[in-house]
């Protein structure tokens, strides 16, 4: 199958510029969702990838092999698990690379089958590194540059084979992200970001690992299930720290259980190569310093936009981070300039970079798609145990004057048979209000920890986005014994009338 056409096969309205109704920078969810289904609405579309092969971060560099390491270590764990059910099986022990190949396969599955889906739908994909070409404002000025058939903008890819341009109605930025670095601990030598940590070799003897959100937390799940001694940094007394409370405190004692280890602190002072690995000098409340050491260091504290200057260059509003400014369906500030996934400002996750791109495509195709709604797009941390949320959280529900009497309601799930049988335990944390301006009690939002609440959130995403009135939404039949039960449960105690809890 041939994804790069050469040039010349392009639609073209003259040599040098092919023509098509969209031009996508970025073949990860963002920029691949929007091609697919551009393409689906009989949309020429053009998406440019300057990696070797698409699916951007997502597939290659992050939830696709991080998720294929984290069900190794779940293997392991469950194996460990055995014994007490009566299950006697001997200490799993790791062969990295067999993991590895594990890794890659099913990272090369999603990525042909990727592959395969935009050859389908006839999408051109471009290999090379694109920009807007800096003219192009200027041209929008007068709508075109010359060209009769709509068109108003112009992609340079810089190929392997030399430059070309692009014509295009629309463009959709879709550039992604890159690890945030820290000042006080730069990348390199024993300092990891995601990306290296995603390639070594083998399982690593100890870690200490900067930032405990979902990179930070995934990571040090999988290494310590297979055996690695992992130190967490905590500034803020718990990992997920902007998540409810009870949720980060559930998945601290959790990944205690599970041999993680935690360590406040308040900043970085200072860091040094020692025999065989990395020594931070660390400072805490009241001034007092402390030393860890270790083979290496993680360090998962967020991440950048990928937002060159051509960008702004090209008249493309972005915020003081470099996240491209956008409405709800992904306008830019520059008409007919589209921006998606993670380089816009919000929740950086597969998800949602799949609906904006979906709803730009819509936009650009002439329909009216519903705007994307933030707020009801779920986070899920694939740690042991998981966390997941969707909605407002009752401070925020409490500080939009939209609602009145906002309840926050807990449940510790420990009391749920499958949870109980899987020897771990949990919480539900959900927030429910009823409108300011009148009517029933809604769920706003939910927020677990616990094992399977990946799964669960789906269900919670439901009633929140579809603003489903909480005595109908505690009616809803869970199949018993089932983890999503669970959820049930937490409805009903919202709804004052718990069944298994108090
Ligand atoms: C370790 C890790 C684990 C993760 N796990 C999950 C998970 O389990 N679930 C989840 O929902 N999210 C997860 N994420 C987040 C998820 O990967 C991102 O939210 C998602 O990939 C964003 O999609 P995107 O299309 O905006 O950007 P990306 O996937 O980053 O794709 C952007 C693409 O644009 C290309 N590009 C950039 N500039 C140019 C240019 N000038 N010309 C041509 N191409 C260009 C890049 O090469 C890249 O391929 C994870 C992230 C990491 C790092
Ligand atoms: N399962 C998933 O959906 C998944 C998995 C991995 C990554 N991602 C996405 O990738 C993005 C990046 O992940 P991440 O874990 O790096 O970011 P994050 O935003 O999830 O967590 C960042 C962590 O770093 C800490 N931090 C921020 N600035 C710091 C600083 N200067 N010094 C020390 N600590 C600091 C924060 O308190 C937080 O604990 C996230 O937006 C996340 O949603 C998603």
């Amino acid at each position: 199958m041939s994804i790069v056409p050469p040039v010349s096969s392009l639609p073209s309205h003259s040599a040098d510029s092919p023509v098509f109704d969209i031009a996508v920078i970025g073949a990860g969810p963002g920029g691949y969702s929007c091609a697919l289904r551009a393409a689906q609405l009989g949309l020429r579309v053009a998406l440019v990838e300057r990696d070797a092969r698409p699916g951007g971060t997502c597939l290659n560099r992050g939830c696709i092999p991080t998720k294929a390491l984290l069900t190794a270590a779940h293997t392991a764990d469950e194996a460990r698990h055995g014994e007490t059910m009566g299950i006697m099986l001997p200490q799993p022990q790791v062969d990295y690379d067999r993991l590895a190949a594990f890794r890659d396969a099913s990272v090369d599955t999603m990525v042909t089958g990727l592959e395969s889906l935009l050859s389908r739908r006839a999408v051109t994909l471009v290999r090379g590194t694109a920009r807007l070409d800096d003219g192009a404002a200027q041209a929008d000025a007068a709508a075109t540059d010359g060209a009769t058939d709509g068109t108003r903008h112009r992609v340079i890819v810089d190929t392997a084979d030399g430059t070309t341009t692009l014509a295009a109605r629309a463009v959709v930025l879709a550039t992604g992200a890159r690890p945030t670095q820290l000042d006080a601990l730069p990348f390199g030598g024993r300092v990891l970001d995601s990306d290296h940590a995603l390639t070594l070799d083998r399982v690593p003897s100890s870690v200490i690992i900067v930032g405990s959100g979902a990179i930070g937390l995934e990571f040090a799940s999988f290494w310590s299930s297979l055996g690695a001694h992992v130190t967490v940094l905590l500034r803020h007394g718990r990992p997920l720290s902007a998540w409810p409370r009870r949720v980060g405190m559930a998945v601290r004692r959790g990944m205690g259980a599970h041999g993680v280890q935690w360590a406040d602190y308040e900043s970085i002072e200072a860091y040094e190569d020692v025999d065989g690995g990395i020594a931070l000098t660390l400072s805490g409340r009241g001034g007092a310093t402390s030393r860890l050491e270790a083979e290496l260091c993680l360090v998962a504290v967020g991440r950048t936009p990928v937002s060159a200057p051509w960008v702004s260059d090209s008249g493309i509003e972005t915020d003081a981070r470099g996240f491209v400014v956008t409405d709800p369906w992904g306008r830019t500030s520059r008409p007919g300039v589209f921006a998606v996934g993670d380089v816009t400002r919000g929740r950086q996750t597969a998800h949602r970079a799949f609906e904006q791109g979906i709803v730009a495509a819509e936009c650009i195709a002439g329909l009216e798609p519903a705007p994307v709604e933030d707020a009801a797009s779920p986070l899920v941390v694939f740690s042991s145990p998981e966390a997941a949320s969707v909605g407002l959280a009752a401070d925020e529900a409490r500080a939009d004057g939209a609602w009145t009497d906002v309840r926050d309601t807990a449940i510790v799930t420990q009391g749920n048979a499958r949870v109980m049988m899987s020897s771990a335990s949990g919480v539900i944390d959900l927030v429910t209000a009823t409108p300011a301006d009148g009517g029933e009690r809604i769920v706003l939002g939910a927020h677990m920890a616990g094992p399977h609440v990946s799964e669960l959130v789906a269900e919670a995403e439901q009633l929140v986005r579809g603003r489903v009135p909480l005595s109908q939404a505690a009616r809803a039949i869970h199949p018993h014994p089932t983890f999503g039960e669970a959820l049930g449960e937490a409805l009903l105690a919202a709804d004052g009338r718990p069944l298994h809890t108090f």
